[in-house]
Formats: structure tokens, C-alpha cells, sequence
């Protein structure tokens, strides 16, 4: 059985931001592989945070999910017609398989739809389900893509604080997200056990791509950097988002932040779930950060186009199952 784990809250509208940017560097700092010693309370050693007061509508929230289930409700036929173009569009059941490393062939039991940026060059490229059958779909996407873009950047000038840079690194100085690349996905697991001793995953284990990773849902988990692993639940708090760095930011920051593995297990009824990765935008080059390395912690990566890591990922993905 997992244990349960209650995670530390992060609140993005608390005026001190120091003390807000100082909590987030001790949960996201990858202690096991760093040099510098930070010290770390044993409680704080996460990976995942909830974010709170975060901006996007509770309201909105709920619209998003009552669309994506009359998405996945729709025959495969239909949903097909949107087939992933691009990475963006719908996948079906078993088309991903998240940890391209494992022995399962038969892919992640889960189905999937993919919005990318609504504005600027690749904006032509999303595709909408016709409005004849779900009338509301694409203006509540884009509301909901607008604002949680928003929180993603805002939770950004607090990462860029936690790595001792100026707040407005990411979308300034660097312009990592100027503009941005974000990706709205929506996810449903139907929740199937498998036959026998067959291991079903909904999501395999992998740890994300990108930068950070705003997830709304009722469970997933996530796996400690311990021998021998121990897997435990997060829970859902309402309101909240689930928040967790992907492995660009990891190598980034030469791995003084860190991306942590979480997986998804069917547990014999239907779910679903809203990600939204937040990246640099395809062009930037992703090399190591100003503080985050010295004469006797040298970067540990090669710089490397955002566009070009983030498509190598995806490729594995898909090619594996
Ligand atoms: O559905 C979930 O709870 C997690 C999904 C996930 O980890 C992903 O899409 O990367
Ligand atoms: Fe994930």
C-alpha cells in the first residue's frame, strides 16, 4: 500500500516573497547529488508542492473538466479527426508510454488531448473539436490556457528568486519566456486493473520535460529518491494545484533543483486530470543558470535549444509503445 503524503503549501499571493521563494528552494533542492549543502528540513525534501491561492478560477476550473469529459465521451471516431498533429490534438489509449525504459509494450492506459500557445507562430497549429458538438470547448480552453499561463509564469519570477536571480529572469533577462511555450493537457484514465498479474499503468514513471508543471486531479504519485523505492499518494486539496519541476529545469539549475519521478496506477474507476507544462520557448537555448554554477561545480550539461530536448523527449514517448 502507498503511504499518504501531505505536501507543503506554497501561496503565490503571500506579500513576502522572500520567505515564499526560500520555502520553494527547499522543497525543489536536489540535496542527494548537489555539492552545495543547503540545509534542508527532512519534511521539505519533496519535489512537489501545492500551490494555493494561485489566481485561476475555482469556476473555470470546474468547466475545464466538465468539457474534457464530454471530449472523452465522444466516440474514438470522432475524437480520431483530431488526432495528434505536431504533438498537438488527441491521443488515444496505449499511444504513449511515459517510461520508454520499461518492458510494457502496450503503453499508458490513459487517453489524451494537447493545446499548445494560442498566440504568435504557432497559434494556427491547435486543433478545436467543431463547435456543433461541443459548443463551449474552445472558449473555456482559452480562458482556462490564458490564466493558468499567468500562474505559470507569476510561480516562475518565485523560482528565479529561489535560485538567487532576479524575479524577472525567466521573462526578462533571459527571456526564456518571452514568449513562452505552454502546453494545456488534458488527461482521462479509464481505469482499467489489467487481466492477471498483467501491470496496467495509467501513466508509467517518468519525471516531466519542461520548466514547471501546474497539475490539477484528485491523485497521483510520486516516487522518493530512496532504495528501496516507496511510492506514496498525493492527495487532492481543493483549490489547490500540484506543482513539480520537469527535467529541463533540473538541468538548468546543474541539478540544484530537481524533477522528481511520479506515476499514475489505475485504480478500477475513471479519472481525470489537467497539466500544464510550462516552457521556454522553442528557440532559447537552455544552458546552465548564472548561480547555479562555480570554479568547483562546473556546468554539468552542454547548452542546449529548448525546442530541440523537449522534441527529443516526445519522440521517445510515442516511439517506445
Ligand atoms: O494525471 C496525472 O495525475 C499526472 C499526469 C502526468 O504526470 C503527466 O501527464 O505528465
Ligand atoms: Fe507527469
Amino acid at each position: 500500500m502507498a503511504e499518504s503524503l501531505s505536501l507543503p503549501l506554497i501561496d503565490l499571493s503571500s506579500s513576502d516573497r522572500i520567505s515564499t521563494a526560500t520555502c520553494i528552494r527547499q522543497v525543489l533542492f536536489l540535496c542527494f547529488h548537489h555539492p552545495i549543502p543547503i540545509p534542508v528540513p527532512a519534511c521539505m525534501d519533496y519535489g512537489f508542492f501545492y500551490l494555493i491561492n494561485h489566481g485561476v478560477d475555482d469556476q473555470l476550473l470546474e468547466n475545464v473538466f466538465d468539457e474534457s469529459t464530454k471530449f472523452f465521451s465522444l466516440p474514438l471516431e470522432e475524437k480520431m479527426k483530431l488526432a495528434l498533429k505536431g504533438n498537438l490534438g488527441f491521443a488515444p489509449l496505449h499511444a504513449e508510454n511515459l517510461d520508454p525504459s520499461s518492458t510494457t509494450s502496450k503503453g499508458d492506459s490513459k487517453e489524451t488531448f494537447h493545446i499548445g500557445p494560442l498566440q504568435g507562430n504557432e497559434g494556427h497549429l491547435n486543433q478545436w473539436p467543431s463547435e456543433d458538438l461541443l459548443p463551449s470547448w474552445r472558449f473555456v480552453m482559452d480562458k482556462y490556457y490564458k490564466q493558468v499561463l499567468s500562474t505559470g509564469k507569476k510561480l516562475s519570477s518565485l523560482i528565479a528568486l529561489a535560485l538567487n536571480l532576479n524575479d524577472d529572469f525567466f521573462e526578462k533577462a533571459g527571456g526564456a519566456l518571452n514568449p513562452p511555450f505552454g502546453v494545456l493537457r488534458l488527461l482521462h484514465y479509464p481505469g482499467e486493473m489489467g487481466v492477471s498479474d498483467e501491470v496496467v499503468y495509467g501513466a508509467s514513471a517518468h519525471s516531466d520535460y519542461g520548466m514547471i508543471t501546474l497539475l490539477a486531479t484528485d491523485s497521483v504519485c510520486r516516487e522518493k529518491l530512496k532504495q528501496p523505492q516507496i511510492w506514496e499518494d498525493v492527495n487532492h486539496v481543493k483549490g489547490a494545484f500540484i506543482v513539480n519541476l520537469g527535467d529541463m529545469m533540473e538541468r538548468w539549475s546543474n541539478c540544484l533543483f530537481r524533477s522528481t519521478l511520479h506515476r499514475v496506477m489505475p485504480i478500477g474507476k475513471e479519472r481525470y486530470s489537467i497539466a500544464f507544462f510550462l516552457e521556454p520557448n522553442k528557440d532559447y537555448v537552455v544552458e546552465c543558470l548564472p548561480s547555479c554554477y562555480s570554479e568547483s561545480c562546473p556546468p554539468r550539461f552542454p547548452p542546449i535549444r529548448s525546442g530541440d530536448y523537449i522534441k527529443d523527449r516526445i519522440t521517445a514517448t510515442y516511439s517506445a509503445s
